[in-house]
């Protein structure tokens, strides 16, 4: 996959130029939606939702199903009217806008989908092509956008293909490539890998984060998959029962290690539980869930290594995540039952978190 020419204008001159520019490029305050069901249900999708993304970030938001997260998007992109509260994009407060501001502002946002959503009738090119037909770009500079795009994600042979002649990832390829077709600063993602295989998910993931890295488009993605929030987020917002349970960046936030989005990125390392209830001799051990950070400057793992060696503790399996400067380390780590107690008043006193899980 290569790159070419100037595929969207140099951001950097402008933030020296507009002191707009260091606002955040998504900013939701006091956001919040109520559906009435004919059936007179009221159901609370968002409440009082604040959030900031910064530009040039890539931002997961993440939570369960019915925490929110279509809402979000609907209001993010104008299809739902936010029953109050702003949603700021690139500075415009969206819900001010009149019809026409609206229909430019909205030009801010390219969609990516979970299927790619293609016009299986048009070619590849077509569908890229597509959003500037809409807009009234002329041909020859639509025939030059659409071929820089085909470049960059890798499919310029494929241009004459149809969506049916492609597979998933090629799919999505060009999806992405008819999300950017009008230059847009934000490119939104709903679940963009989920219908993806672990390789091709590498692949797109690859370029999300190359257009962030080359262009500093910010990049909005919507997912379930904790994978994805690991492998390129550098900040998430976790959405529970419509309210914004935690927001911030990645590496400052997993260093709560018992908040339920640390768990969530770093499970507890699977192991089998025959391995775990006695040792050699026969004696009946316990479980242990260990967890601590390490950053740059304040290693923590051999300092832990070291206590758990010295309590008679064996690492059953272990879990190491780097999120940004951040190291998360979580530990199954099997100690005689007798010393249990001791154990973990020594990671205690250490401020290591520790508890005994049972052996399942
Ligand atoms: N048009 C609607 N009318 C009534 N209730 C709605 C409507 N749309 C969503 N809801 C309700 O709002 C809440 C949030 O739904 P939403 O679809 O935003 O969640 P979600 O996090 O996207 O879930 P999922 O991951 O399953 O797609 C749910 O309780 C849902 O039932």
């Amino acid at each position: 996959m290569s790159t070419t020419g100037n595929l969207f204008e140099d951001t950097s001159e402008q933030s020296e130029k507009n002191p707009t520019s260091v606002q955040p490029m998504i900013e939701l305050r006091g956001l919040s939606k109520t559906y009435q069901s004919e059936s007179g249900r009221v159901v609370d999708a968002l409440v009082d939702v604040n959030l900031e993304i910064q530009r040039g970030e890539i931002h997961g938001i993440v939570g369960q199903s019915g925490a929110g997260k279509s809402t979000l998007i609907r209001c993010l992109t104008t299809l739902e009217s936010p029953t109050s509260g702003e949603v700021i994009v690139n500075g415009e407060d969206l819900s001010r806008l009149g019809q026409s501001a609206l229909r430019r502002a909205r030009r801010n946002i390219g969609m990516v989908f979970q299927h790619a959503n293609l016009l299986d009738a048009r070619t590849v090119e077509q569908n890229i092509a597509y959003p500037l037909r809409l807009n009234g770009t002329p041909a020859a500079e639509t025939k030059a956008r659409v071929a820089e795009l085909l470049e960059f994600v890798g499919l310029t042979e494929r241009a004459n293909s149809y969506p049916s002649e492609l597979s998933g990832g090629q799919k999505q390829r060009v999806g992405i490539a008819r999300a950017l077709a009008d230059r847009p600063p934000v490119v939104l993602c709903d679940e963009p890998t989920s219908a993806l295989d672990s390789e091709t998910t590498g692949q797109i993931l690859h370029l999300l984060s190359d257009l962030r890295e080359q262009f500093g488009v910010t990049v909005v993605i919507i997912t379930h998959e904790m994978s994805v929030v690991r492998e390129i987020c550098d900040s998430v917002t976790l959405l529970e029962d419509g309210k914004v349970a935690t927001t911030g960046p990645l590496e400052e936030l997993v260093k709560d290690v018992t908040s339920r989005l640390t768990c969530d990125l770093v499970p507890f390392p699977a192991i089998s539980a025959r391995d775990v209830t006695h040792d050699a001799h026969g004696n009946e051990n316990a479980l242990l869930d260990v967890r601590f950070t390490s950053s740059p400057g304040k290693p923590t793992g051999s300092a832990v290594m070291t206590l758990a060696s010295s309590l008679s503790g064996d690492l059953a399996a272990g879990t190491f995540e780097t999120l940004g400067r951040t190291q998360v380390g979580r530990l199954a780590l099997t100690v005689p039952r007798s010393q249990v107690k001791a154990a973990l008043a020594a990671f205690h006193s250490h401020n290591i978190f520790a508890e005994e899980v049972p052996v399942v």
